[in-house]
């Protein structure tokens, strides 16, 4: 593609060379530059973008993309453009490049610390079993109407997102739907996409080691919906102390979800048990497969973004009666001895207080509750006390074990956890940093009736330890314990 219609887009303050050069592809990583490559510099958490540029010449670049004065000899064969911001200037240049392709789209972004997977993934499968063509980017999986691609983040980078967006419309895609991280906000990777929905779920505390405090976190997360056109839907829990506050500025059309006051989307619990909920949305009384009162908002969001999408009210109903949990969110799997194992990707303590909440609700204490919980290392230390207190607290039995430990020592991340409890309690919990063994341990431990929770992995088949990921599943952990193999 010609260089002046890539960069159409962006924010150019000089140009130093031919604008009508070709060029071969686009990529902001020095390692992927091939021969006729723009290269785009960013500056980034571990590195700059900008200590690559003689890298990415050497391996062919014939376009560099920078935003700070250059201090590198300037080669004739190369052209080179300054821009003022190199993280969006990359977004728009991903975008230029697979022909804009979410503005072919009607793409939703759901946003907020807890649910995103789910409604988005509920989103996907509501408008596949309505017939359309639909597209899907979450943290468990990515899907191209029914094709599967695995995927390493949340909301991923802007070229391999734009790509994936441009794969859907040439699959014929209608819909897509995504998830929307604060890390992804911040770091402008969905800047410039063209939304016609933003779909806000809650804010509680995560994230605190890359945002400063609860406020920036807050805040980040509100821009998305600064930003969106007015042709798009808002769609916002005022349930969340932050509903409103992130649809105060937004262009787009506001409207309100809510279990507790007037909303647009109204909905009320009837009754709850281990296989699912009696609800009423808007009016309407309906049984969804989904436990916890976290999953009625989830339920409630995906209701009424697919009627502002324009679906049919009563096939809406119907299809949330047969839609089941995401994998690792709240999976029941019932030992030969009379007990329940629930898998379940609750890593903030938000979501460690629902979910045992939604336990209590179902259980009415006639079993116990044994708890297996870990925190993941180099993200969030703050969260570590909190969600071992919350473990504690609303469990007759915890264990504390490894999550992901990442680059930290496991005993350092279980140290921090149990700094959250006094003396006496800490006498109660048992610390094992094998999280194999601390599984096995809970299992033994429970009686007929008793419910077993392991938290924070949910879905993920891995554990990351130095770099290194090797496999393991909480799931196929549990299954070999209850039936062998
Ligand atoms: C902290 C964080 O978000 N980091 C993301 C960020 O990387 P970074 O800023 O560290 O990049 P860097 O390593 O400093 O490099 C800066 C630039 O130099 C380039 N470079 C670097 C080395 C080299 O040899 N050549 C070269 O050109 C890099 O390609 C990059 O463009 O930008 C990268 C490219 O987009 C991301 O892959 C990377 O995600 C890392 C792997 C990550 O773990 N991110 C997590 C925290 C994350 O984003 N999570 C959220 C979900 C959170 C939630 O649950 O809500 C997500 O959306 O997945
Ligand atoms: N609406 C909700 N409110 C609070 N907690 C929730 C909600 N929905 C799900 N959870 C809890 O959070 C966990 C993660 O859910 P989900 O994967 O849908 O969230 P997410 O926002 O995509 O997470 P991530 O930030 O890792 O992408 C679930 O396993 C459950 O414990
Ligand atoms: N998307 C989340 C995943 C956390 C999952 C948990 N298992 C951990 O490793 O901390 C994050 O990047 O914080
Ligand atoms: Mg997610």
């Amino acid at each position: 593609m010609e260089l002046s219609k890539l960069i159409a887009n962006c924010n150019v303050i000089s140009i130093k060379g031919d604008e009508k050069t070709d060029v071969s592809a686009i990529t902001s990583d020095s390692r992927q530059v091939k021969p006729g490559s723009l290269f785009v510099a960013v500056e980034g958490i571990c590195t700059d973008g900008h200590s690559y540029i003689g890298k990415a010449i050497e391996e062919g670049a014939s376009v560099i993309v920078y935003d700070k004065p250059l201090i590198d000899e300037f080669f004739s064969r190369v052209t080179y453009i300054q821009v003022e911001n190199s993280a969006i200037a990359l977004a728009m240049i991903a975008s230029q490049w697979y022909g804009n392709p979410s503005a072919h789209l009607k793409l939703v972004g759901v946003t907020g610390t807890n649910g995103k997977t789910t409604v988005a993934t509920l989103l996907y499968e509501m408008f596949r079993r309505q017939g359309y063509a639909s597209g899907l980017l979450s943290t468990v999986c990515n899907y191209v109407n029914g094709e599967k691609f695995p995927t390493t983040h949340t909301t991923l980078d802007p070229v391999t997102l734009n790509r994936f967006l441009r794969m859907m419309v040439d699959a014929g895609c209608e819909y897509a739907f995504m998830e929307v991280s604060s890390h992804a906000i911040h770091q402008k990777r969905v800047y410039g996409l063209k939304f016609a929905g933003g779909i806000f779920t809650n804010l509680t505390q995560d994230h605190l080691d890359y945002h400063k405090n609860m406020q920036e976190y807050r805040d980040v997360k509100k821009s998305f919906f600064d930003d969106l056109p007015s042709d798009a839907f808002a769609l916002t829990n005022i349930d969340d102390k932050n509903g409103l506050f992130m649809i105060q500025n937004t262009q787009a059309k506001k409207y309100t979800y809510s279990l507790k006051n007037m909303a647009d989307f109204k909905a009320r619990i009837f009754e709850k048990h281990f296989e699912g909920t009696d609800i009423e949305i808007n009016g309407k009384p309906l049984t969804v497969r989904f436990v916890g009162l976290f999953n009625v908002y989830n339920l409630l969001a995906v209701y009424g973004a697919s009627i502002l999408l324009g679906l049919n009210e009563e096939d809406v109903l119907r299809t949330l009666t047969v839609v089941k949990p995401v994998a690792g969110r709240f999976q029941t799997i019932r030992s030969p001895k009379g007990f329940t194992a629930i898998i379940d990707y609750a890593h903030t303590p938000d979501a460690l207080i629902n979910v045992l909440n939604a336990i209590h609700d179902v259980l009415e204490k006639k079993g116990n509750i044994i708890t297996v919980v870990g925190c993941g290392g180099n993200r969030d230390k703050t969260k570590r006390p909190i969600m071992a207190r919350e473990a504690y607290r609303l469990s007759n039995k915890v264990i504390f074990t490894s999550d992901n430990p990442r680059f930290e020592e496991p005993q350092d991340i279980l140290n921090d956890m149990l700094a959250g409890l006094s003396e006496d309690e800490r006498r109660d919990v048992l610390t094992i940093a094998d999280r194999r063994e601390a599984i096995k341990t809970a299992c033994a431990l429970a009686k007929p009736g008793d419910v077993v929770l392991i938290a924070g992995k949910g879905h993920e088949d891995y554990q990351e330890i130095r770099g290194v990921k090797h496999h393991f599943d909480d799931k196929e952990e549990v299954e070999k314990l209850f039936f062998g193999n």
